[in-house]
């Protein structure tokens, strides 16, 4: 059977469902009981949460109440967010939710029976319970990367790199799985500043980053903890594991071709690398990573060198 799709646009701003054509069918079905407490008990549900995933969790679960659903998509490329729920199916209703003038992404609703227009009209109104809830949702998720990002680099900045330290290694221990870190520091970043200036200072950084991250899988974590030092977390991977990883980024490194006025500018970084003991804290692992950062350097930079 063919998909049948349906896009709409819904735009909270008028306060009213703007899906030509089914407003008024949303007025003819709409069932004042048990509509109208939906949209109540949601009204109340969808607040108490700042989650983006868990809003619609909420949504998706309770919408069934009243509509029956096989699954809900939400998707916000800008923000890098993606969410599906429930299975794929055959009929989608599509809508391009949106706030003063401010996109809030495309919910899709899908299942194998098609929508009525009674249903669609639901829907609709369910909608925009879901709005504010979101969009404070959304603000706090972007509040939230503000607080823990670099924005120069866009990697991890200290206190989320704190965080997920913490975080990792108490996963490591409950799942008996190894973790490894890897403190890198571009060697000689003073004489790059000196020499080309603080704002070619400043792209080489961004550049650096860049071909970190590309050189890692998505699950590995990148975070700028100085001014020209990162930490690399490397969850489930062990110390040999760790150090190819740390190889690998030092020769993207190298072979980072950066130019200034044509010319490519040397390139290199030192690397420390420790993989946790059983038992060690946070600060014990960082410190031998530093130690072993500050080997590297001793010892001619452009090197790895791993903890004792
Ligand atoms: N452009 C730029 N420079 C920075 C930033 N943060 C720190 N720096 C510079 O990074 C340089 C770090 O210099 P040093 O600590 O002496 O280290 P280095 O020159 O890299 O030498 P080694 O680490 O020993 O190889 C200093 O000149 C800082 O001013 C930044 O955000 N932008």
């Amino acid at each position: 059977m063919a998909p049948h799709n349906q896009s709409n646009t819904i735009d909270f701003d008028a306060a009213k469902l703007q899906r030509l054509g089914y407003a008024r069918a949303a007025q003819q079905v709409l069932k004042p009981v048990s509509l109208g407490q939906l949209r109540q008990q949601l009204g109340m549900q969808l607040q108490t949460s700042l989650e983006v995933d868990r809003i619609l969790e909420l949504f998706f679960r309770e919408v069934q109440r009243l509509v029956p659903l096989g699954a809900l998509s939400y998707q916000l490329a800008s923000c890098d967010l993606r969410l599906d729920l429930g299975e794929r199916a055959n009929h989608s209703a599509g809508y391009r939710l949106s706030h003063e003038g401010e996109y809030l992404g495309e919910l899709v609703f899908r299942r194998n029976q098609r929508f009525s227009e009674d249903e669609l009209g639901q829907l609709e109104s369910l909608l925009a319970s879901l709005l504010f809830p979101l969009r404070n949702a959304l603000l706090y998720r972007a509040a939230l990367q503000t607080a823990l990002r670099d924005p120069l680099t866009e990697t991890g900045n200290r206190i989320a790199m704190n965080q997920a330290l913490q975080r990792e290694i108490d996963l490591a221990r409950r799942n008996l799985q190894p973790l490894s870190v890897l403190m890198l520091d571009i060697d000689h970043f003073k004489r790059i500043n000196d020499t080309h200036g603080h704002i070619t200072g400043d792209e080489v950084l961004k550049a650096v980053a860049g071909a970190l991250k590309n050189s890692l899988r998505n699950i590995d974590m990148v975070f700028r903890y100085g001014g020209e030092e990162f930490m690399v977390l490397l969850s489930n991977t062990n110390r040999e594991a760790a150090a190819m990883v740390g190889e690998r980024l030092r020769m993207a490194i190298l072979e980072l071709q950066y130019l200034v006025e044509n010319r490519a500018i040397d390139l290199t970084i030192s690397i420390g690398c420790a993989t946790l003991l059983p038992g060690e804290s946070v600060d014990s692992l960082q410190r031998r990573a530093d130690n072993a950062l500050y080997v590297s350097k001793r010892e001619g930079r452009n090197r790895l060198s791993m903890a004792g």
